[in-house]
């Protein structure tokens, strides 16, 4: 078919046949491909094109003609309908099936990989309102301050009263938030002028029931935003420790590099197997508890024996993985770039008398080849980097040594299929992987792979 008949704009219906790697159903229309966000597969739609490119087309689904059988039932349509949950159309079961099958297809896509074991999804008892952080942009709307996430590809701010992930705790601090900053009427930042107060709100809570509050603000330090943040633990006394960071750049990312303590703890303490961890707000930490207990279960069963080895935990964050594997283990080097995160783990490992542990800040590319060429004993490595994965020549450097087990967890299953492509054709064959929901009602998926050198 000539793709030109397809304009956008246009309404076509289509028949959805599979859910794609990054969450998208997609069908096809004559011969085009089309990819339809928040469609499941067995849905007939109408759907909106939104581009036509070369060889595909997008569109936006505008009338569920015949519902999939794993759609929820409700008649949403949209994002927004789903509070920007791009996996939320799908009943809980089938997120969890579909995830498998988009890190399968990943792996052997991608990694071009084979002959690896992959089981089940392990899924989550409470597939909401699992969240222990979040981050939300403020916008002026209709004459209000308000804040929640952004539409879909824009910049336009979307308010939900309660989001469906967040814990209830970080619900009410934003309500109550925002009803004092529109009582205070402080400006809000406007990315194109470049002028206005603020920015973000970040909002950790814990298992405690504890919250630290980080007001991310243009400008300095103000008597007026200070005086929100006493006035909001009047109302809260679950806040613990408020923060006003301060990000005077153009630049996407929320937090600023002048984080400024306004009242109580530096840090707050989340625990996980029996160990209280510091947590500053520039740290790393699981954003879903109850997933991440069974994430780092998994991930230290696949190493064959911890005990009396010496372990290198790169990319440690708040040392949690570090500090779990220091009760068997005889030494862990824990390498992480973050000082806060770095400081925050040594803090956690001096209060829990674990003296096993060396923590190294800088970056894993440099400091885990400084450990190789140092000549230090090391048994086996876990990786768990940032979405960007490993950096290739961490991967070349363990090559060289006679190290013969990797366990990697990573975020981001695309890099992941990558770095085990690499390390399939230096010898490290991918066995075993598990896919973990960290992140309920979205297409993002944790996995944890098991790599052994052939002999
Ligand atoms: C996905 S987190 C994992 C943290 C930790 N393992 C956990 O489960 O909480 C990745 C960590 O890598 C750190 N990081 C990013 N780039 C790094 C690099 N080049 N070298 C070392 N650490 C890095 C980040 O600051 C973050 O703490």
């Amino acid at each position: 078919m000539d793709r030109t008949l397809l304009k956008k704009g246009q309404e076509i219906e289509v028949q959805i046949d599979k859910i794609v790697f990054g969450g998208e159903g997609l069908g096809r229309y004559k011969d085009i491909a089309i990819f339809v966000p928040m469609s499941v597969p067995g849905d007939r739609v109408r759907v909106e094109l939104i581009s036509v490119k070369k060889t595909y087309a997008r569109g936006l689904i505008t009338e569920v003609v015949e519902a999939g059988a794993d759609r929820v039932e409700g008649g949403r349509l949209t994002f927004e309908d789903f509070h920007g949950c791009d996996f939320a159309m799908l009943n809980y079961e089938s997120q969890l099936k579909y995830k498998k099958l988009m890190v399968d297809e990943v792996l052997k896509g991608v990694g071009r990989l084979e002959g690896y074991e992959i089981a089940d999804t392990i899924g989550a008892d409470n597939p909401t309102n699992y969240r222990n952080k979040i981050i939300e942009p403020f916008a002026f709307k209709g004459g209000r301050i308000v804040s929640g996430f952004f539409k879909r590809k824009s910049h336009e701010v979307f308010e939900v009263e309660e989001n469906l992930l967040q814990s209830p705790l970080a619900n009410k601090i934003v309500r109550e938030l925002k009803d004092i900053l529109n009582k205070k009427r402080i400006s809000v930042y406007n990315e194109k002028s470049h002028r206005g107060v603020l920015r973000h709100v970040m909002v950790r809570t814990t298992s405690y029931n504890e919250a630290m509050v980080v007001l991310i603000v243009r400008g300095e330090v103000d008597k007026k935003v200070k005086q929100a943040l006493y006035e909001l633990r009047d109302r809260c006394s679950e806040i613990k420790s408020a923060y006003i960071s301060i990000n005077n750049r153009r630049t996407n990312v929320a937090l600023g590099d002048k984080n400024i303590l306004i009242y109580g703890k530096e840090t707050i303490k989340e625990r996980l197997f029996d160990i209280d961890f510091n947590i500053s707000p520039t740290s790393f930490f699981q954003i879903n508890l109850e997933q991440t207990e069974k994430l780092y279960s998994k991930a230290i069963s696949y190493f064959d024996d911890v005990d009396n080895k010496h372990i290198v935990d790169a990319y440690s964050g708040a040392g949690t993985i570090a500090m779990i594997m220091s009760k068997a283990a005889k030494k862990v080097y824990a390498i992480e770039l973050v000082e806060s995160a770095t400081r925050d783990a040594i803090a956690t490992s001096r209060e829990n008398k674990i003296d096993n542990i060396e923590f190294i800040n800088g970056r894993a590319e440099e400091k885990l080849i400084e450990l190789i060429d140092g000549g230090h004993k090391i048994d086996s490595i876990i990786f768990d980097p940032p979405r960007k994965g490993i950096a290739e020549n961490i991967l070349h450097k363990v090559n060289e040594t006679s190290i013969d087990e990797i366990v990697y967890i990573s975020c981001n299953p695309s890099t992941f299929a990558r770095d085990a492509g690499i390390l399939d054709q230096l010898g490290y064959k991918l066995t075993k992987v598990q896919p973990v929901d960290m992140f309920p009602q979205t297409s993002h998926i944790e996995v944890i792979g098991k790599f052994i050198k052939e002999a």
